[in-house]
């Protein structure tokens, strides 16, 4: 696991960005793992902005989203299909279609679920996966408690992260759906290369855990200990519970540029 503490989210967004917009040019009908919420926001912008300035092309590439709410209706502001068309799908030149997340609204659920995976796989598998953190350690929606080893599913939302999100849904926890379809973590394990982003200190314990505590469902991202290729971009509050920031700081800047992340 490679821990990179940049400036602020802003350089963590670029360097994210940079790293996808590589693999796009490279391959350009490569998979993408598409994660929502604030933190990979910075990825997004700067990826628009790349796409603006006629530097990267989405046009051949697929996405898969990480997870879905159940029972939001489909013109709900707040679904993560919606989510991710209004912060990156929409604002570079993605094929609609070729935009693909969990059907919160699918009447046999295990199902769609296995559809999904088998469209994954279809597609050839994740090339890169962009991840955001939960408070609790979740990646995802994959709760702690979670199934190291779980596929694509329906789970129930803790308290805390209902809490978290109540902020989407005009603070108000009774709108705040209880239950979603994630990705499992096995699912994410399948992805070649990890980039997981973070940042403030509200993220900090996870972080600690996720880079440096012991593997545990109660801290699911953990899992990532085992996957051989993830980057975690944070920024110096994200960065502030690592015992190890030293080292993490001179292997950085150490590194030669050709390595890339
Ligand atoms: N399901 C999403 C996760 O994919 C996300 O990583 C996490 C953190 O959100 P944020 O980045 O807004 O802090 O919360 C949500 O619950």
């Amino acid at each position: 696991m490679e821990i990179v503490i940049c400036r602020d989210a802003v350089e963590a967004g670029k360097l994210g960005a940079a790293t996808i917009a590589e693999l796009v040019r490279n391959k350009p009908d490569a998979v993408l793992g598409l994660a929502t919420g604030s933190s990979p926001l910075a990825i997004y912008d700067e990826l628009a902005r790349l796409y603006d300035a006629g530097e990267v092309s989405f046009a051949k590439a697929k996405g898969f989203s990480l997870d879905e709410y159940v029972g939001l209706a489909a013109d709900h502001p707040e679904t993560y299909h919606n989510v991710i068309r209004r912060d990156f799908v929409h604002r570079v030149d993605f094929e609609d279609g070729n935009v693909r997340g969990p059907d919160g609204l699918a009447e046999d659920i295990p199902a769609f679920c296995a559809e999904y995976e088998a469209a994954m796989a279809a597609a050839g598998g994740v090339d890169l996966q962009i991840l955001g953190i939960g408070t609790d350690g979740h990646i995802g929606f994959n709760e702690p408690g979670s199934s190291l080893a779980s596929r694509t599913r329906i789970k129930t939302l803790t308290k805390q992260t209902r809490i978290d999100n109540a902020r989407f849904f005009d603070g108000d926890l009774d709108r705040v759906p209880t239950h979603c379809i994630t990705q499992g973590l096995g699912t994410i394990m399948s992805a070649r290369h990890v980039v997981l982003v973070a940042s403030g200190v509200g993220k900090a314990e996870a972080v600690h855990h996720v880079a440096e505590g012991a593997v545990s469902a109660m801290w699911p991202g953990t899992i990532l200990q085992h996957h051989p290729h993830v980057t975690v971009l944070l920024d110096e509050g994200a960065a502030s519970r690592l015992q190890l920031t030293g080292y993490y700081r001179e292997t950085y800047a150490a590194k030669p540029a050709w390595q890339g992340l």
